[in-house]
């Protein structure tokens, strides 16, 4: 890794769609600044973004990866983020430090919506980004497709973002394969070199006017920002270059703008060029910084998590941004002192003594600290903490159990640790089922977690789909009898009791009261009716707990020297055994609200998708402040949410998504009940048990 030399820190998160080639363009950044000597590939999987095991085992990324270089006498932090919808969270962690964004995309027209979300995000923060359209060795079929193809991606980028798409280059091809690129502020033409620097050539002719209309478009855009330089276009006067790049910066910086590139990452096509543009027009950190109201003025340390990793020996790692000021070695942050600070060059770390403002770091057993959590040597001087990305809502469940029983407290230990680590994923233990549910962003995003779970941890786990936390109730009343009537030695036991069972309205829960006249039950066994009441509640006769009952002791007898609260409690029981067989019981499912949100395309088959899973339309509105994008709001019963994301998912190129919440438990369906009852049978019966190990 190379020394700190250089005074100014630019830090740019890498992002975009899952497989856009964000990890080919860090390695090839970072080949291209000289930080590795050699490439790894994604095939051998040795790549500085490739690091992690889960992430080799698969061929994506699944974490940030950071890395540390210099180029142009910048200090530059890149975080490579993973692209996959189900890793969401940690591009998001990552974006809230970036003082600049590349989002990384493919020369597909068709898939530019899968940007949309990414966009949108980096809209509402606003964070500066530009955008790099990779692979474009393999974007043109032939030769008229070239320009036409180029033309169509920039278009099809200007339905997905709200900022004006400002190409700073114009692509050069030979026949079917892309040879170079004009810079459109410069207007000169280069032919790209595999794994080295372009060659300046002049423009081809035949370009000429295309690559004219695509810079006068450029200004007339820069130029929407800047009087002057509408001036100069109005009386057609050729503004110099220095204007041009000065506009570019500025508008960028203050995020009015998204600057457009374009290259073959493994190839090095594009990389250098996109490099000297980072240098000349990346926005100072302390712009990011004003725009989460930090004035610049103070120089208290101020820093942010935006990773927390735990490494295979346990140790704690916290990546923060410096917002302001500068980290010194061992200092005392919220409290506590930084036992290291690191650079990181994916898994290859660097002691430094001093992290400036600006710079992305890794802070060592930072214990009690989480990704998100605002860090400052003087807490009593912050006004307010720096807002977090949001917490994405749970959207597939496994219920989990450690292979081994007797770790269970251990598995409670390491799943609180990988929460730390990924706000995104939960856990429950759910009171009803009794199983352990592991919430997370998809089956991957779980998996993966597994997988850590049983290399990390030594945890290996067996997994099963969640149970449905199903009640019952029961649909007619009854006036039951129960006496129980015990002779072992001694004394005996007596209670007897009438119980009066009804039901209540949906909601309503349980209701116990009595209506004992002349203490025919007398006051101290009553709380023992109760008590038997409620034991018997757990476990209905259809083997799910009950609810919305109401059950009034009315009339019993007693025994003067046998009756007891035990027996009273033992009286109860039974009455409710018998009675509440005779109740019509019924089995209740949860229902969930669901907004799901998908662009307006989708929505016929958003309600197609809702309905067909026994789901209720409530209504459909636009989303706020997202253009072509709806939420349909539904009840759905909970048993049909479970793979609910990896349908819609599937409908909508990966960009739909869901929030949900419990809203009422209602009748399940005669036959579907029946279906329901015969499964749980046979499960306690030792059947239909779907249990994998992972
Ligand atoms: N043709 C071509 N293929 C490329 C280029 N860059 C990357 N690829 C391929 O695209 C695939 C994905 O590349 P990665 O760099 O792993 O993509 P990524 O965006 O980091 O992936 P995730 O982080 O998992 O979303 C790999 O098979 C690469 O070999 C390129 O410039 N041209």
């Amino acid at each position: 890794m190379t020394n700190n030399v250089a005074s100014e820190n630019r830090n740019v998160a890498i992002v975009g769609p899952y497989l856009s080639g964000k990890t080919a363009l860090l390695e090839s950044l970072l080949f291209a600044t000289g930080t590795i000597t050699r490439k790894g590939t994604a095939k051998e999987g040795n790549r500085i973004g490739d690091s992690v095991a889960e992430a080799r085992d698969r061929n994506m990324s699944v974490e940030i990866n950071a890395a540390y270089t210099q180029y142009g006498g910048i200090n530059f932090t890149f975080l490579d983020c993973p692209g996959s919808v189900e890793f969401a969270q940690e591009t998001y962690n990552a974006l809230m430090g970036a003082g600049l964004a590349i989002v990384v995309c493919e020369p597909e027209p068709l898939r530019i919506l899968t940007l949309s979300p990414l966009f949108k995000f980096l809209d509402d923060w606003e964070i500066p980004h530009i955008v790099f359209i990779n692979k474009m060795d393999r974007a043109f079929s032939d030769e008229e497709g070239c320009n036409l193809n180029f033309l169509e991606l920039l278009n099809a980028l200007k339905t997905v973002s709200s900022r004006p798409i400002v190409p700073q280059e114009y692509p050069i091809a030979k026949g079917s394969e892309l040879i170079g690129f004009i810079d459109l502020v410069t207007e000169q033409a280069y032919n790209y070199h595999p794994g080295a620097a372009s060659d300046p050539v002049p423009m081809p002719e035949e370009l000429k006017d295309l690559e004219h209309a695509a810079r006068q478009e450029m200004l007339e855009q820069l130029s929407n920002f800047d009087d002057h330089l509408l001036e100069e276009l109005l009386e057609e006067i050729e503004p110099p270059t220095e204007e041009i790049v000065k506009d570019l910066k500025m508008e960028l910086g203050a995020d009015l703008i998204v600057p457009v590139f374009f290259g073959a990452a493994e190839l090095e096509y594009g990389v250098r060029s996109l490099l000297d543009a980072l240098v000349r027009e990346a926005p100072e950190p302390s712009l990011t910084a004003e725009r989460r109201g930090l004035k610049g003025t103070s120089d208290i340390p101020i820093a942010q998590v935006l990773k927390t990793f735990y490494t295979p020996q346990g140790g704690k790692l916290s990546l923060v941004r410096v917002w302001q000021g500068e980290l010194t070695e061992g200092i005392v942050l919220n409290g506590i002192r930084a036992a290291g600070m690191y650079r990181l060059l994916g898994q290859q770390t660097q002691g430094v003594q001093v992290a400036k403002t600006g710079e992305i770091v890794a802070l060592a057993r930072m214990e009690g600290i989480k990704t998100g959590d605002t860090l400052t040597a003087q807490p009593d001087r912050l006004k307010a903490p720096l807002p977090k990305a949001q917490v994405l809502p749970p959207v597939l469940a496994f219920a989990i159990a450690p292979e081994n029983r007797k770790d269970e407290v251990k598995l409670s230990a390491a799943l609180t640790k990988m929460i730390e680590e990924d706000p995104s994923l939960t856990w429950e233990q759910n009171t009803d089922t009794h199983q352990v549910i592991l919430w997370g962003q998809g089956e991957i995003h779980l998996k993966v977690t597994l997988d850590r779970l049983r290399r990390k941890y030594n945890l290996p786990i067996v997994t099963s789909p969640p149970q449905i936390p199903y009640k019952e109730t029961i649909r007619s009343n009854t006036n039951s009898h129960g006496r129980y009537k015990h002779q072992s030695g001694g004394h005996g036991q007596f209670g007897d009791v009438y119980l009066d069972i009804t039901p209540l309205p949906r909601g309503e829960g349980f209701n116990f009261s009595e209506t004992i006249v002349g203490g025919a039950v007398p006051k101290q066994y009553i709380p023992g009716v109760e008590m038997g009441v409620r034991e018997y509640l757990q476990q209905g006769p259809l083997g799910f707990p009950v609810v919305d009952v109401s059950v009034t002791l009315t009339n019993g007898s007693y025994h003067s020297v046998d009756s007891s609260e035990q027996a009273f409690k033992q009286a109860a029981r039974l009455a409710m055994q018998t009675g509440m067989a005779k109740c019509n019981p019924t089995l209740l499912e949860p229902i969930v609200t669901v907004e799901v949100c998908a662009p307006n395309d989708f929505t016929s088959q958003l309600f197609q998708l809702i309905t067909t899973r026994r789901g209720q339309i409530l209504g459909y509105e636009p989303v706020a402040d997202w253009k072509g994008w709806d939420q349909v709001s539904a009840y759905l019963p909970q048993a049909e949410m479970q793979d609910l994301i990896v349908e819609l998912r599937s409908l909508t190129m990966g960009v739909g998504y869901f929030n949900w919440k419990f809203d009422h438990l209602q009748e399940v369906p005669e036959q579907l009940a029946q279906r329901v009852l015969a499964t749980v049978a046979d499960d306690s019966n030792g059947g239909g048990n779907s249990k994998s190990k992972n």
